[in-house]
């Protein structure tokens, strides 16, 4: 369960009337999710989601709700943030950060096939190409910096084969985080967390459409392909192997390269890049695992998944 804020039904009236809406007819508590608190919100212009935000302060929230913004105004299937009358995106309920943004129909599909995953690779080149015009920067937060550190923490974690893959990765990153080949690379502001539970579907089995990509609470300045190396290792993977799956990497990869192709050092470092991609969750994992923070009350996501999934990226790299 997921709602650390009780929203009354007076309080969301009154910051509907401040977006121009009317008044609430349904505010449900949304029990997944884990960072924040959400309500599902009906009026009778629309279906909304209300997120209040326990983590991230008013100050942060900006870049990505304008990202958001300016996805979904390129024709994005992206949630649009509801602005206030001036303009702002950021609204505050019970004292805290809150948005309101549109809801997207459908559900998560959790064992995505070749249908599915041509759909993402198609939306997530558009994304890449529409940010070009994206007038805002941010690091990603979770990049070479923070992986330095995280990496030092976890390596008193881990013992024998662990902790010799992992000390090997970093060292391996940390020369391609030097490198010029690297720095040269397509880049712009990514979503950096596409998994499966940020993407809704909708429609008949088999002819299901992506009705649209969320979350974008981890996204920041970074190169495309290592946006397309994290979406890789969650949708292109088999779950008990950690191998990556040919059919579906093939089908997600294709359906990119028809909106962008990739460049030949994009092609070159995307093995790379998954394994900078399958390092990364693994840290945070592992950070998570060893220091669960007060708030999160869901069972921690399971470490062990992303080393599988890097000692498959660094033994058998898979080539587009
Ligand atoms: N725009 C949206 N449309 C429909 N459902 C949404 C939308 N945004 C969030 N949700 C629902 O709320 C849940 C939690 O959202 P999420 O952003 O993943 O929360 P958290 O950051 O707290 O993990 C999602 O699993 C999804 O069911
Ligand atoms: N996708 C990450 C976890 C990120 O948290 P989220 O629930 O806010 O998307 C993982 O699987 O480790």
């Amino acid at each position: 369960m997921a709602v650390y804020t009780q929203v009354s039904p007076d309080q969301a009236d009154a910051l509907l009337a401040r977006l121009g809406l009317g008044p609430q007819q349904a505010l449900v508590p949304v029990a997944s999710g884990i960072e924040n608190t959400n309500y599902f919100v009906s009026t009778a212009e629309g279906e909304w989601v209300l997120t209040v935000f326990e983590r991230l302060a008013a100050e942060q929230l900006p870049y990505y709700l304008r990202l958001m913004a300016h996805l979904a105004a390129h024709g994005l299937p992206v949630p649009a943030p509801r602005p206030d009358a001036s303009g702002g995106l950021v609204h505050t309920l019970a004292g805290k950060p809150a948005a309101l943004v549109e809801r997207l129909p459908g559900a998560p599909v959790d064992a995505p096939d070749i249908h599915h995953v041509a759909l993402l690779g198609s939306v997530l080149a558009r994304m890449h190409l529409a940010v070009a015009d994206f007038a805002m920067h941010q690091p990603n937060l979770r990049g070479p910096a923070w992986r330095a550190e995280a990496g030092q923490h976890a390596q008193a974690w881990l013992q024998g084969a662990p902790a010799e893959l992992l000390r090997a990765e970093l060292a391996f990153q940390q020369t391609l985080a030097d490198a010029p080949a690297l720095a040269a690379l397509p880049q712009g502001a990514v979503h950096a967390d596409l998994f499966r539970d940020n993407a809704l579907f909708d429609g008949a089995p088999g002819q299901e459409q992506l009705s649209g990509v969320f979350d974008f609470y981890f996204a920041g300045h970074d190169h495309f392909i290592y946006d397309l190396a994290v979406v890789l290792n969650d949708w292109c993977i088999d779950l008990d192997s950690g191998a990556l799956d040919d059919a579906r990497a093939q089908a997600l990869l294709q359906a990119y390269q028809a909106v962008r192709p990739l460049q030949g050092a994009e092609q070159r470092l995307l093995p790379a890049l998954r394994r900078a991609a399958a390092l990364r969750f693994w840290l945070s994992r592992l950070d998570d695992w060893h220091r669960p923070r007060d708030a999160q009350l869901l069972t921690p996501k399971d470490p062990a998944h992303f080393e599988r999934v890097l000692r498959h990226a660094v033994d058998q790299p898979w080539h587009p």
